[in-house]
């Protein structure tokens, strides 16, 4: 079992705090689920521990031992951004190729997606451009996935595939989820952290009675 911990983020923008105290731990076995609201600043933690943003302080540790560019390290974690990150120009099986993701597996979970193999990315529809690129990432051989909104765009049917995706993939690696499709993230996670105003990180005891106390849900 492999651990991840994001630890001591501080991070302010042009002075203004938006992480402060936080800590999030997740295990390979494990979803860990990622919720707060609007600008509380979970794409900031994201990329902090993916390490491509720098705060004015942050210690990200795998088992232990601090890693400065997490990014940087072989096999370690993959980060599906909000926005498209794939090239468009390349086709689906040249991508698959590019992120040592296999095709037929992806076709395993997703049938419908076989007749795109030879198609460049910017010819799918905006749903299955970001459905291609979230299992780029989710099904990439790495210890680690941090999935920012992968349920935006997608209809409820591949929603609920991909959460049998994601429930598979966790055997073989850990998952941090944020989805404003909160119900969908509670159903996927095993533990889930809020982040609060202040900029805490807050792990749900009870996470149906927590988010209504916390303002998250009314
Ligand atoms: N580069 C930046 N410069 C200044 N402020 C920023 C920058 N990036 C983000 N912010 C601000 O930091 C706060 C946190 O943003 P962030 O995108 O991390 O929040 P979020 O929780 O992911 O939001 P959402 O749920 O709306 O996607 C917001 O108030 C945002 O406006």
């Amino acid at each position: 079992m492999d651990i991840l911990e994001a630890d001591s983020i501080w991070l302010e923008y042009n002075g203004r705090k938006v992480l402060q105290s936080i800590y999030l731990k997740v295990v390979t076995g494990k979803v860990t689920g990622l919720l707060g609201r609007n600008g509380t600043g979970k794409t900031s933690l994201l990329r902090m521990i993916f390490g491509i943003l720098r705060g004015q302080n942050q210690s990200v540790r795998i088992n232990g031992n601090y890693i400065s560019h997490p990014y940087l390290e072989k096999n370690l974690l993959r980060y599906l951004p909000q926005a498209p990150f794939a090239p468009p120009g390349l086709t689906v099986e040249k991508l698959c190729s590019l992120y040592s993701v296999s095709f037929l597996e992806m076709i395993s979970h997703f049938p419908f997606l076989k007749n795109n193999k030879k198609e460049k990315l910017w010819n799918l529809s905006g749903g299955n451009i970001r459905l291609v690129e979230t299992l780029l990432i989710l099904l990439s051989p790495v210890s680690f996935v941090l999935l920012d909104e992968p349920f935006t765009h997608l209809d409820p049917v591949i929603i609920e595939q991909l959460l049998v995706v994601i429930h598979e993939q966790k055997s073989k690696k850990g998952i941090i989820l944020s989805d404003h499709f909160y119900r969908h993230v509670l159903t996927a996670s095993d533990n889930v952290y809020l982040i609060v105003p202040g900029g805490r990180s807050v792990l749900l005891k009870d996470p149906q009675e927590n988010l209504k106390s916390f303002g998250y849900i009314s």
